[in-house]
């Protein structure tokens, strides 16, 4: 997107963006957020959790929306609750439908460029609503929007003054699938451009097209953090499974309950034997061994629950 930039250019990539530290926030009897650290750099990064996890809140936190009761957070290095020229800096989709009022796209996008001191409101507003593949000259009141239209304004309004951190509560929500394509491809153009990008959804689907960096929040605590193929390594303590397809199932299957590096097995098809192991290094090692000494040709080892939809569950369920 071609938007007027008014905020400085991001540091380097390994430079911290935002940093949250031993951060709590409870309503009442009802702790949000409990005791969540992290720290997050440019790129996009994938906020997950069931519904009621606290994404919200830790979202909201984020932006200075809400204040901490315990611990700190610090966006390029300020706190958002106290240092107003940091929202320059910090763009907000938020969850919630705003009231949009008898204003049309291109006049609300543009207060909000104005309201964050863009030098060229007008032509940075459209600039944002054609990055969200809106109409500028719409002449149409916001209410007459559809869902999925008033949804991208609320990302055009956050990405106007092309801030350096940006976040985003479940934004794909009302658009369709290729919508919901172009805006993913969005966030991750501007990660690439040193942009911080925080995005949350509930919708598991959603957040792999996102990348492979996620923040996991169940009940309130960070259950995960980081790459979930990682993350899923570190799972010692569930066996992982792996399909071999092999044009010698059951020879192959054979030698590796002897050779002894599986829990368990099943030959599912004519090609496919299924493990379970816990020493997938040394499983590897043995399936090309056993297939050698059966004389099998090997066409595939590949892990069956690498994929987030495995961690997600395992950490929901734990
Ligand atoms: N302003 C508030 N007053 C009282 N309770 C709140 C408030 N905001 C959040 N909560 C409670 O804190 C918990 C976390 O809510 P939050 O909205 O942050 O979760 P979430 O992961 O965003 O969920 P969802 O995906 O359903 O929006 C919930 O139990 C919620 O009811």
């Amino acid at each position: 997107m071609t938007a007027p930039t008014t905020a400085p250019p991001p540091g380097p990539a390994s430079t911290a963006m935002v940093e949250v530290e031993a951060c709590s926030r409870w309503f009442g009897d009802v702790v949000a957020v409990s005791e969540v650290s992290f720290t997050l750099q440019a790129g996009v990064t994938a906020l997950l959790g069931p519904n009621g996890a606290g994404k919200s809140t830790l979202l909201r936190l984020l932006c200075g929306l809400v204040a901490p009761a315990r611990g700190t957070v610090r966006v390029l290095g300020r706190d958002p609750r106290r240092d107003i020229e940091v929202h320059r800096d910090l763009g907000l989709v938020p969850q919630q439908e705003t009231v949009f009022d008898r204003l049309t796209a291109l006049e609300l996008v543009e207060t909000c460029a104005l309201l964050r001191g863009v030098a060229d409101p007008r032509d940075a507003a459209a600039a944002a609503l054609a990055a969200v593949e809106l109409d500028p000259g719409d002449r149409r009141h916001l209410p007459t929007y559809s869902r999925g239209m008033r949804q991208r304004v609320k990302v055009a309004q956050a990405i106007v003054h092309d801030p350096a951190v940006l976040v985003l509560d479940e934004p794909l929500t009302g658009l369709d699938p290729r919508q919901r394509r172009h805006m993913t491809d969005l966030f991750h153009h501007l990660g690439d451009r040193g942009r911080c990008v925080v995005v949350s959804s509930h919708v598991l689907e959603e957040v792999e097209r996102f990348g492979s960096d996620v923040l996991v929040i169940v009940q309130g605590r960070l259950a995960a953090e980081g790459d979930y193929r990682a993350i899923r390594d570190l799972m010692d303590d569930r066996p992982h499974r792996i399909r071999i397809r092999t044009d010698r199932p059951h020879e192959v299957a054979g030698r590796l309950l002897a050779a002894g590096t599986v829990l368990g097995l099943e030959v599912t098809g004519p090609d496919a034997v299924v493990v379970e192991t816990d020493r997938v290094h040394d499983l590897r090692r043995t399936v090309a061994v056993v297939a050698r000494d059966a004389e099998a040709h090997l066409w595939e080892v590949a892990p069956l629950d690498d994929d987030l939809d495995s961690v997600f569950r395992y950490l929901v369920g734990r």
